[in-house]
């Protein structure tokens, strides 16, 4: 049995949604499907996620919210109309929109929450309709009654442990199961959504559930390819590569596929495949346990923006017994996590994403860090990228991180701080933000500039 998730541009309007359907009569084995909501039906259209969300932002504003509502309600009526259905689905969709506008702002994140899994909830049940107009067997499945429990995290969920055997049943299901992704529940009954992009999630969290022989994410691409493909061009495509790698790349920006998505997947040991809705034939990418060789010991260059540095220098800090967790002590109060701490013997740098931070909170962690460990130095520098360089046979290559840096100091960039994880498989960079691309290019050129062949790997 094979779980199929179906990304926001897989679902973005009549025509995708008919080709959905296409893929799912094509083989009996995919029983479970999972929906995102309506994305990006070209360059400049808007997702129906981020229309919800200004139409939440506009609740929270105290206005009526009138104006976003019918721009949401638009999107699934001009996808109703074209695939035949009666304007029943559309009201169901516009009342539960309006219910949801009307309930409880005393928790804003919790609000925000609500409606954005509006936009995955209603696509699923529209799809399950659609489905059905068309003679495929198939039922809207509510996470709720399914039993998808997570952590109660507004916006940043964790699936709970208990979820899996809540949803094994999903297995014996007749019908086609048509599941929203994006969402569950915390024990309390609240609505709380994984993190933007989390639809992946929700499809691994079931392939794992009902122990599927393969988790199918259809996009809108043949492959990962080793590069972002709207950075480099026409990058080669990975044919097989493995969980870690792809964790590490999709932590890194491969936006194709969720980081934290690979986890489920990779502890049932359910193999993942990369697919195109709009060229099902094409094989995809498969993400596996372990590859056999290495044709190229790198894999893929990522890129992320929006990282900061704290930077501190304290004279002799080898030697401070407990420095390190008095350091990290006082990010956790502020409720900062950390992604890397390159260290020298007088100084360390401590790298977090952007997005934590505001001016209150730097000035606050800038003052403790002064008064309570007595630095001789101690600022925030923002604006980073990091550039992440991931194989499997990076470790036992030699001269490696020389290439890279060789690379990046021809294309005249200036290389912030190196970080080799501690696995070996992956080589990380802090370049500045404006650097990001041509550094991604630059590698690119080094490691894959002289492979011809289509594939990877
Ligand atoms: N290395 C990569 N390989 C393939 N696609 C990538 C890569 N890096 C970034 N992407 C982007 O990821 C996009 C697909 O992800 P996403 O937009 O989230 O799809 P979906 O709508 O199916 O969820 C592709 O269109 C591509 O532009
Ligand atoms: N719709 C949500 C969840 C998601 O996974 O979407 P997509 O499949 O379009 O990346 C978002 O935009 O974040």
């Amino acid at each position: 049995m094979k779980v199929a998730k179906f990304g926001g541009s897989s679902v973005a309007n009549a025509e995708q949604i008919k080709k959905v359907a296409a893929i799912i009569k094509q083989d009996q084995e995919r029983k479970v499907v999972v929906v995102s909501a309506p994305g990006k039906r070209d360059e400049n259209d808007t997702k129906v996620t981020d229309l919800l969300i200004k139409l939440a932002d506009a609740c929270l504003n105290g206005e009526s919210g009138e104006k976003e509502l019918v721009h949401v309600v638009k999107r699934y009526q001009s996808i109703a109309e074209e695939l035949n259905l009666s304007e029943k689905i559309v009201r169901i969709i516009e009342e539960d929109l309006k219910a949801r506008m009307a309930s409880s702002k005393e928790d804003s994140r919790i609000f925000l929450d609500l409606l954005k899994a509006s936009g995955e909830d209603n696509n699923a049940k529209l799809i399950a309709a659609y489905f059905q107009s068309i003679d495929l067997e198939a039922e809207y499945i509510d996470p709720k009654e399914a039993g998808l429990y997570v952590s109660d995290e507004p916006g940043n969920a964790q699936v709970l442990e208990e979820s899996y055997i809540r949803l094994s049943h999903l297995k014996d299901h007749k019908k086609i199961v048509v599941f929203p992704g994006f969402f569950g529940y915390s024990k309390e009954g609240v609505l709380v959504t994984f993190p933007r992009g989390g639809s992946d999630i929700t499809g691994s969290i079931l392939a794992a559930a009902v122990q599927a022989d393969l988790y199918e994410n259809f996009t809108d691409v043949d492959s990962v390819f080793a590069a972002n493909p709207t950075v480099v061009h026409n990058p080669v495509k990975i044919k097989k590569m493995t969980y870690r790698e792809m964790r590490e790349l999709s932590y890194a920006g491969f936006s194709v596929f969720h980081d934290e998505a690979l986890i489920p997947a990779f502890k049932n040991k359910i193999p993942v495949c990369v697919k195109n809705t709009n060229n099902p034939s094409s094989s995809g990418t498969m993400i596996i346990s372990e590859r056999e060789y290495f044709l190229n010991p790198v894999i893929g260059i990522a890129a992320d923006e929006g990282f900061a540095t704290i930077y501190v220098r304290k004279y002799l800090m080898n030697r401070e017994v407990g420095f390190g967790r008095r350091l990290l002590q006082i990010l956790e109060d502020e409720g900062i996590s950390y992604e890397h701490i390159p260290s020298g013997i007088d100084d360390t740098s401590v790298i977090l994403r952007e997005e934590q931070l505001n001016e209150e909170k730097e000035k606050r962690i800038v003052e403790r860090i002064k008064s309570e460990l007595e630095v001789d130095d101690v600022y925030f520098e923002h604006g980073f990228a990091m550039i992440m360089i991931v194989g499997e046979g990076m470790h036992n290559t030699i001269g490696l991180s020389a290439r890279a840096t060789a690379a990046l100091s021809k294309a005249n960039v200036n290389i912030e701080m190196i970080n080799q994880g501690s696995s070996e498989v992956s080589l990380g960079l802090a370049v500045h933000q404006e650097d990001a691309s041509a550094s991604v290019k630059a590698l690119y050129e080094e490691f894959f500039g002289g492979v011809k062949e289509e594939t990877v790997s």
